[in-house]
């Protein structure tokens, strides 16, 4: 079998809290284990209430926090230990994150298009404007939008549906792997996080990209998801087959899941 894209290899993170008489240790993860495909795009999804370790878990990944135990490996790459300028260009070419706020992904005072040439030029190699006019109006293009759109506007000019595609336009540009997804659509209004998770899968289908997609929401988890994982203060205490998870719900957390299938949210999820 070929190596895996990513793999987590038993990861704990433990933060340590508080002053010197009263220091705390937090498991914030414990003994992660879980690998993606190299060879099959797929939409990989942790969910579980606040303070799991969902995010922890995704910074880890991103190479942001650091793993206090077990392995990280992404492509060869040892996430946990980064070296060299070569090394991390290849990693952020090949992950990209997409945060839950797109307010906070963008300045304020910064025009949208600037932001998606800018990147064009770093890290989609265009060569010249007119290159990355052209770049970044193709990777609008993949979310929905256009560069005619775009242009010109400022973040604030947008809704927070349209914001987080810009972002998951930008993360295009660098022709990532892997997008590690943070609670992407949470600030986005009820009405418009189907349409948004539903790009993830033209992602996954059309691209070829794997997204891991972290969530509380169980209804868009379930519609969208290959595989699941359901953690628990740190730890996971249900994983996968996200249809075969649900079949047979063993954890209240996949029986809440089972009940979010019939919600008026979901009509989509009960047909197929
Ligand atoms: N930098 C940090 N320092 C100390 N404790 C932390 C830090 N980051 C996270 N934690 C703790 O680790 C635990 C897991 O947090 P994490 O943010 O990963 O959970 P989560 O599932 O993403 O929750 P939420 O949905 O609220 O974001 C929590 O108890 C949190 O308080």
């Amino acid at each position: 079998m070929s190596e895996p894209l990513l793999r987590l290899d038993h990861v704990s993170k433990t933060f340590a809290r508080g002053g010197f008489f009263s220091r705390r240790r937090i498991e914030a993860v414990k003994d992660l284990s879980f690998t993606i495909a190299a060879d099959k795009a797929e939409i990989f999804t942790i969910i579980g209430e606040s303070g799991s370790g969902k995010s922890t878990t995704a910074r880890m990944i991103l190479g942001i926090e650091r793993p206090t135990g077990g392995s990280l490996q992404f492509d060869g790459l040892d996430v946990g230990a980064l070296n060299g300028h070569a090394d991390r260009m290849r990693f952020m070419h090949a992950v990209q994150p997409i945060f839950q706020n797109p307010f906070e992904a963008f300045n304020p005072l910064k025009q949208l298009d600037r932001y998606l040439f800018l990147t064009a030029r770093r890290f989609g190699a265009a060569r010249d404007q007119a290159e990355a006019e052209r770049l970044a109006d193709e990777a609008l293009r993949k979310v929905g939008l256009s560069l005619a759109e775009a242009k010109g506007r400022f973040p604030h000019e947008l809704s927070g549906g349209q914001l987080q595609r810009v972002a998951i336009a930008r993360a295009l540009l660098s022709n990532p792997k892997l997008i590690v997804a943070d609670e992407p659509v949470s600030m986005v209004d009820a009405s418009l996080r189907m349409a948004i998770v539903n790009l993830f899968k033209a992602l996954r289908d059309e691209l070829g990209i794997s997204i891991i997609y972290i969530t509380h929401d169980l209804a868009t988890a379930y519609s969208i998801s290959d595989r699941i994982i359901i953690m628990q203060k740190g730890e996971v205490v249900e994983a996968g087959d996200a249809r075969a998870v649900l079949a047979a719900p063993q954890h209240p957390y996949s029986r809440q899941l089972r009940e979010a299938v019939l919600t008026p949210d979901s009509p989509r999820a009960l047909a197929s």
